[in-house]
């Protein structure tokens, strides 16, 4: 069964420790929500994970060691969706979508009926087909975090991590990503996603890690975790919370930040 697993991640950035502490298994078959205010560690902690930042603990993927497993390998394993993405080369979106696949492709092999058929299905999932023949650099906000999203769903790894994948995206096409989201877990994979959108977390989200100041300060089901008194001790908000497994978030107001220590 496919995890994830930290163990006392930090991250330091100059003179900043950015992620403090952080330990936590992620399995599979589940969608699992990193939520807290801006500038809370949520996509150093992911980019951590990944590998991609320099760090203190251990992370494993699937009992394995990252640091054992190649570029390759975790690359085939995990997708990444990374957050506010640019694009500098004007290729097509179907072009784009196709570079998911690389993590397949030996050095001189090319695209196959195999990493076809994952690019169509990674498109139609994105709805995205309509736009393949556009130039990638030439779309609007939404419909290039909506290739984006396809991209990394062409990679058709067990785990995916996304970052900020509803960032741009009208109302019908955030509930439309997190229920492509839900649906990858559903079928058995790994779902990791940064989110700021605390009601659409406690809809489809399975689990949600709660950072601030760079700690993990809450974890686990929605209902349990995003009660008004977390809202107001790590966002600074009141709201109303109503419904019960999956509630309903409403922000109403600041209020001055009183912060939450992380669990002993
Ligand atoms: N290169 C850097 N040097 C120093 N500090 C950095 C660097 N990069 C990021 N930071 C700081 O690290 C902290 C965590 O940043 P991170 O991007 O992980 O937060 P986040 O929770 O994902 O925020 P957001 O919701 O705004 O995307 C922030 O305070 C940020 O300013």
């Amino acid at each position: 069964m496919v995890s994830v697993s930290a163990s006392d991640l930090s991250v330091t950035l100059g003179r900043r420790t950015v992620v403090r502490g952080v330990s936590a298994t992620l399995k599979a078959g589940a969608l699992v929500g990193i939520l807290g205010p801006n500038g809370a560690g949520k996509s150093s902690l992911v980019r951590a994970l990944l590998g991609l930042l320099p760090h203190g603990g251990a992370v494993s993927i699937d009992g394995v060691p990252r640091a054992s497993l190649s570029r390759g390998e975790i690359a085939r394993r995990v997708a990444y969706l990374p957050q506010g993405q640019l694009l500098h080369w004007p290729v097509s979106v179907e072009r784009l979508v196709a570079l998911g696949r690389l993590p397949h492709l030996g050095p001189f092999s090319r695209i196959g009926a195999a990493d076809r058929a994952a690019i169509d299905r990674a498109m139609a999932r994105a709805e995205v087909g309509a736009l393949a023949d556009r130039v990638a650099t030439e779309l609007s906000g939404g419909e290039r975090a909506r290739v984006l999203l396809a991209r990394a769903l062409a990679v058709e790894a067990p785990v995916l991590v996304a970052d900020e994948p509803l960032a741009s995206l009208d109302p019908a096409h955030q509930i439309e990503g997190m229920e492509l989201l839900r649906a990858e877990a559903d079928a058995g994979g790994l779902v990791v996603a940064v989110l700021h959108d605390l009601t659409l977390a406690a809809r489809f989200c399975d689990r949600v890690l709660v950072m601030a100041d760079g700690a993990l300060v809450a974890d686990g089901p929605p209902a349990a975790v995003l009660t008004p008194a977390l809202l107001a001790e790590v966002y600074g908000i009141t709201a109303t919370v109503t419904g019960g497994e999956r509630p309903l978030l409403v922000p109403l107001d600041r209020v001055p930040l009183t912060g939450r220590s992380p669990p002993a």
